[in-house]
């Protein structure tokens, strides 16, 4: 006991520990395959066979799962040094952890040899106790250590300071103790190491199998990277078939919508149809029925044919008995058209006889009503004129404190308060009030006449202003409540004459218009550029008379006549006065030449429509004309007083008629002599300060209403 424990505490069975200082922590052991790797087990040795690839991999799980638990290991083996059981490595089988191995490495703790770190880290774990005792031999105690040594100097308990001795014996059999576990230690080292030899082999196997591996691993990189490169490529086709496909999904979207819309609109015509093909079958329901009511209705029609095919026999009769009596109506309707006919000659001769008794001369007097301006005096009323006669045929005039009038035509009262009253009476007397169609209703039987074929000769007589162009020709063309005579007298021709187409009358009518203007002819209807004279000229045999280079118009319509109305109104000389705004300064004549012919009774009638529209008779004294003006003023005075002188011949039956003495009464020598029905309208102004003017004109007509000219005959052909 005693040389044993004087052995160097590092050495076991002889051999020494490896240094405490030298010894290498656990954690930074190598894992058992480097050690293989650093010391190679021969194939000689008895290592167990190599196991198969599979084995192999089962086995480093194995090893594996060892590490896992080595701490717990670890205790195991620290525990057995301290007397406790330790389990031998090699009752585990192949399943042997690096923990174990280390401790089995320790167990053997071979001199210098490779597994030297092993075995170092292995002893590692009892070199506390080794120092311990290190301390114990050779350093002296410390005061703990002494408090420690006297306690073991009672069981149980330390050893006293002082107790070297004791201590020491303590110590020797520690030692003991821990040699008898080395031993024990030294047994598993060496099944250990049989275990690491056959490990090694194993391992030396399985880095064989790691090469095929590696050798396999290249293989296999190359391949993935060939195969990578494929991939890549696949992909790059593939993108491209992705994106030729959108391109193909979207076409086919877009040939889906748009097929998807003509299945729409076929689903509409095909319910339109079907509808359609619905109504059509109710249609051809209803045609049926209607057919089957058509053939019964057929049936009965047949039926009544046969009736009627028996009534037209019977009807047949019945009318060649009625055309027999159709004979002898119309004989009678020839006879009776015949009696019209002749009673239609009767009529004009009645109307002629009317006429002779009514005078060849006949006077009416119109009085125009008041207008603009002339409303504003004396309430609108003209004071000066009544009208008493409900016959219309008087015109009474009262001028107050003027003595130097006191003639009358007709009477003449002048009362205390000196105002002179004048009675005028005429064939008729128009009121201010009266109406165009009212006045055209008392000469359409005139106008008639020319028809009938007279010379009808219609003038209007009156100062300037006085209302003859309007009572003549009207006013305003879109006005036909205001149209005059001259138009009311060619409608009324044109109608009239058409009447009498069927009583066998046919007319041609030829329109003239000049204007007699300071005793010169003018043609109205001319073109005005060329400066031709025109001269009357009685035509010898007819007692016609006939005005050279005038223009005569054939006219068939009223609307004709109407335009040359209009183209001669703008030729008019229209001049201005003091007396009127757009006073006419000149005489128009209108003429229509109506020539008729009966197919029938082969009459003809030749007359004459005459419409003359005088220039103002104007008091030189009232108009105030000077130079020109003056010289057309007196012209016309002169033709006007002349036509009166030619009048009161007429009346007179005296030997000479002055008819030449002026324009106007050559012209109208065949219309104002025995062969003519003369109509004079005396207009006459309603204004108060026109009096004198409008006593002098109604003078005048009384004078020419009193002519008796003698009767009047129909030219016939
Ligand atoms: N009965 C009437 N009703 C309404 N207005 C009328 C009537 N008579 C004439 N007038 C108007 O009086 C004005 C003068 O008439 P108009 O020109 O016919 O006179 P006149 O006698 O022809 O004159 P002149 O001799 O200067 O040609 C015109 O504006 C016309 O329209």
């Amino acid at each position: 006991m005693e040389s044993q424990s004087r052995l160097p505490l590092n050495t076991v069975n002889g051999s020494r520990l490896p240094q405490p200082s030298k010894l290498r922590p656990p954690s930074k052991l190598k894992p058992p395959t480097m050690l293989a790797t650093k010391r190679p087990i021969s194939p000689a040795d008895d290592a167990p066979a190599v196991p198969k690839a599979p084995a192999a991999k089962k086995a480093k799980v194995e090893i594996m799962k060892a590490q896992a638990k080595a701490p717990n290991k670890r205790r195991s083996i620290v525990s057995s040094k301290l007397g406790k059981k330790v389990v031998p490595p090699v009752s585990r089988g192949i399943a042997v952890s690096r923990a174990s191995v280390t401790r089995s490495a320790v167990s053997k703790a071979p001199p210098a040899t490779t597994r030297a770190p092993t075995a170092r880290a292995a002893t590692s774990r009892v070199v506390p106790t080794t120092k311990t005792t290190v301390a114990k031999r050779g350093a002296p105690l410390s005061s703990t250590a002494r408090s420690t040594t006297n306690n073991v100097s009672k069981p149980g308990g330390k050893r006293p300071a002082w107790d070297v001795k004791g201590r020491l014996e303590d110590m020797e059999t520690m030692f003991r103790e821990a040699m008898s576990g080395n031993s024990e230690l030294q047994g598993q080292m060496d099944s250990n190491n049989s275990r690491l030899a056959q490990l090694e082999a194993i391992n030396a196997q399985l880095e064989g199998t790691v090469q095929q591996k590696e050798v396999l691993n290249t293989r296999g990189q190359e391949e993935i990277s060939a195969l990578e490169k494929k991939l890549r490529e696949s992909r790059d086709e593939l993108d491209d078939s992705v994106r030729r496909f959108n391109h193909e999904i979207e076409d086919l979207k877009f040939i889906k919508s748009t097929l998807e819309r003509q299945r729409d609109t076929l689903d509409g015509e095909l319910s339109a149809s079907k509808q359609e093909c619905s109504g059509l079958k109710s249609t051809v329901a209803s045609l049926s029925s209607a057919q089957a009511g058509l053939n019964a209705e057929l049936g009965a029609t047949k039926l009544n044919l046969d009736q009627a095919l028996q009534a037209g026999r019977i009807k047949d009769e019945t009318i060649s008995e009625l055309r027999g009596i159709i004979a002898n109506h119309e004989a009678t309707i020839g006879d009776q058209e015949s009696q019209i006919r002749e009673h239609e000659t009767r009529r004009r001769i009645l109307h002629n006889t009317i006429q002779e008794l009514k005078g060849n001369i006949r006077v009416f007097c119109r009085v125009r009503p008041l207008l603009g301006d002339e409303l504003l005096g004396n309430d609108g009323e003209i004071q000066h004129m009544t009208f008493p006669d409900p016959d219309h045929k008087v015109l009474e005039l009262d001028k107050t404190g003027d003595s130097t009038l006191n003639e009358s035509t007709v009477s003449r009262k002048a009362s205390a308060s000196q105002t002179t009253h004048y009675d005028f009476q005429f064939d008729r007397v128009f009121e201010p009030d009266s109406k165009q169609s009212c006045v055209f209703e008392e000469i359409s039987q005139l106008v008639q006449s020319a028809l009938d074929g007279y010379n009808v000769c219609i003038f209007a007589y009156g100062q300037t202003g006085s209302g003859k162009t309007f009572t003549m020709e009207g006013r305003g063309e879109n006005e036909p409540e205001n149209a005059g005579m001259i138009p009311r007298a060619v409608e009324q021709i044109f109608k009239n004459a058409s009447d009498l187409e069927d009583k066998g009358w046919k007319y041609e009518m030829q329109a003239s218009f000049l204007e007699i203007y300071n005793e010169t002819i003018r043609d109205l209807l001319g073109s005005g550029k060329e400066d031709l004279k025109h001269e009357i000229k009685m035509v010898p045999n007819v007692n016609d008379v006939n005005v050279t280079n005038l223009t005569y118009i054939n006219v068939n319509s009223p609307k004709q006549v109407s335009n040359l109305l209009s183209k001669a109104a703008q030729n008019r000389a229209v001049a201005e006065t003091k007396c009127n705004e757009r006073s006419s300064r000149s005489h128009s004549v209108f003429r229509l030449k109506l020539t008729g012919t009966n197919t029938i009774t082969s009459e003809g009638s030749i007359g004459t429509l005459n419409l003359i529209d005088l220039a103002g008779s104007e008091r030189l004294k009232e108009s105030k004309s000077e130079g020109a003006r003056l010289k057309e003023t007196q012209a016309i005075n002169k033709s006007l007083s002349n036509l009166g002188n030619v009048i009161m011949a007429l009346a007179n039956k005296e030997p000479h008629i002055p008819y030449r003495n002026s324009k106007l009464t050559y012209l109208l020598q065949n219309s104002l002599g025995g062969n003519s029905k003369t109509l004079m309208f005396v207009n006459v102004s309603p204004k108060e300060e026109c009096f004198n003017e409008t006593l002098c004109s109604l003078r005048f007509a009384t004078k020419v209403n009193q002519c008796q000219i003698g009767t009047a005959t129909k030219k016939v052909k």
